[in-house]
């Protein structure tokens, strides 16, 4: 079973990058909060800030992009080199179009939901994307609490993957600890964003794998 822990660097030291980054060098992937201050009231980075980013991390970035009209620069995001792209349903015209465009640049396509989003419409697109990322909290800040309204969604989300045989990889992000992780892994997801219970912690280090250790006997 494998478990991959993505720490958000929204919690991290935002004057000293570069160090806070190699603070977690056994992370899975590096994830990158993109917020334009429109689709969320808050504002954090842009593509050249990402490059940069990715120019200093040993680690590939997962980029979370809260922004109004991402089927216009997503693809821009994703020519930064970014491993994975996620972008909200919410904000999107043309979701599977701007999933297309994601993998010819040659990332990974994701989408996100945030929590009071059904996932129904979405159920059988799962073909075009390579993870669905579902938000287990409001997206815009770091430091709040896991909705356990969310899981039912996981849960379906799950059983289709499965249905279906796709290698679509499940994402939570916001509020997960080392006890929301069980319940989150439970319903159904594998990739997993912390970013106060990593970088909030003295020994991000150990926090990455605390985390990884209450989520292996849980996952599906
Ligand atoms: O996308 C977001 C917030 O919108 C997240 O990636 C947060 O950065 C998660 O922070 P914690 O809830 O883990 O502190
Ligand atoms: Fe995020």
């Amino acid at each position: 079973m494998t478990v991959r822990i993505n720490p958000s660097i929204l919690s991290a030291d935002f004057v000293n990058l570069e160090d806070e980054v190699a603070r977690i060098p056994n992370a899975d992937l590096l994830h990158v909060d993109v917020m334009d201050n429109h689709f969320v009231p808050n504002l954090t980075f842009g593509q050249q800030m990402v490059g940069r980013l990715q120019d200093v991390s040993r680690v590939p970035l997962d980029l979370h992009l809260m922004i109004d009209d991402p089927d216009r620069w997503a693809p821009e995001f994703a020519e930064t080199g970014a491993f994975s792209v996620t972008f909200h349903a919410e904000a999107a015209l043309d979701v599977v179009a701007t999933a297309r465009r994601l993998r010819e640049i040659g990332a990974r396509a994701g989408l996100a939901l945030k929590p009071g989003t059904a996932v129904e419409p979405y159920l059988d697109l799962l073909a075009d994307f390579d993870q669905i990322l579902v938000m287990t909290v409001e997206p815009g800040f770091g430091g709040q609490s896991f909705l356990d309204s969310t899981m039912p969604k996981l849960e379906r989300l799950a059983e289709r993957v499965k249905q279906t045989g796709l290698d679509v990889w499940l994402q939570v992000d916001g509020g997960i600890t080392e006890e929301t992780i069980v319940r989150a892994a439970e319903a159904g997801a594998n990739t997993f964003v912390a970013g106060s219970s990593v970088f909030g912690r003295e020994d991000p280090i150990a926090a990455i794998e605390a985390l990884r250790d209450a989520a292996l006997p849980h996952v599906h």
